[in-house]
């Protein structure tokens, strides 16, 4: 008699703190590899940056921790399930994302408050849905919270870019998410709008009661005070990944972007400059 054969992937159990956990995970399209062998863990409470150049395979990373994309290799837990195992459009609901893709697909005529309860459906267009009063108490609360409420009735495509960005970091919120993922949500702000995101997201990162989180970003100007670790790629590989200060250190951050940098930090605020020769 032959014993049965397990692979790895049939041991596969996600540890029970882990939030998100990858483990040996690639992601190929073709030939290429858009992330290649990545091991990584998020455990409830920690507030994580991800950061890396142009083509790095951050939001390739964050399509799989959004279980909007399935690993090509390697195994995936998300909030104590595995994918491949578990019904993706239960599990998608109790993670919240933000990112440009997904502004694209908001109708442009749609309002600001449409763009957020929407979500509570994993929609984002308003069709023949009935929302309960519930969804729609939720929606107004998260449009006040996020600075919002004389922008609700505005149509989608008539928001700036720092406007538009807040309503997508509502609507992330709408569903009350374990795990809030946000794909660069600093990208196209102005200063003023930058700094205001900061302190905004500073708040939720020292909120225990938030859930964890992931902000992707390509400037150490944009890491909010209160961050707890920070995971570096390159080339779709980890370069380096563990608490914040031991990460965003010239020496990983010059291996991440390929030239030599000298990092300074004051007061929980980062910022980068190439190092002189
Ligand atoms: N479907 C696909 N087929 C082939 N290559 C792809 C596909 N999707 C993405 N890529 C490539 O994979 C690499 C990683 O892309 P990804 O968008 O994850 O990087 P990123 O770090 O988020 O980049 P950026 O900072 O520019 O937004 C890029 O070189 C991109 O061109």
């Amino acid at each position: 008699m032959t014993s049965p054969q397990f692979d790895d992937h049939d041991l596969f159990t996600p540890e029970p703190d882990a939030v998100v956990q990858l483990r040996s995970v690639t992601v190929r399209r073709g030939a290429k590899d858009l992330i290649r062998d990545i091991d990584w863990t998020v455990r409830d409470g920690e507030r994580w940056i991800v950061m890396g150049p142009n083509g790095a395979g951050k939001s390739t990373l964050m399509q799989v921790a959004a279980a909007r994309m399935h690993p090509s290799v390697g195994d995936v837990g998300l909030l104590d399930e595995v994918l491949g195992e578990v019904d993706v459009f239960e599990l998608r609901p109790r993670i919240g994302l933000s990112s440009a893709q997904l502004a694209g697909q908001v109708p442009g005529s749609e309002t600001v408050q449409n763009a957020v309860v929407t979500a509570a459906y994993g929609v984002t267009g308003r069709w023949r849905e009935e929302y309960e009063l519930d969804d729609e108490g939720r929606a107004l609360a998260l449009i006040h919270q996020w600075g919002l409420a004389r922008l609700a009735r505005r149509r989608f495509d008539s928001l700036s870019e720092g406007e538009r960005k807040r309503v997508l970091i509502a609507r992330a919120l709408m569903t009350d998410p374990e795990l809030l993922l946000l794909d660069e949500p600093a990208a196209g702000l102005d200063v003023g709008g930058r700094e205001d995101l900061v302190r905004t997201l500073s708040t939720v990162a020292a909120d225990e009661d938030a859930p964890a989180l992931v902000l992707v970003t390509h400037h150490l100007e944009e890491v909010p005070p209160g961050f707890t670790h920070a995971l570096l790629l390159r080339e779709g590989e980890v370069v380096h990944a563990g608490p914040i200060r031991e990460t965003l250190t010239d020496e990983h951050l010059s291996a991440a972007f390929g030239l030599p940098l000298r990092v300074s930090e004051s007061d929980g605020r980062y910022s980068a400059v190439a190092a002189r020769r």
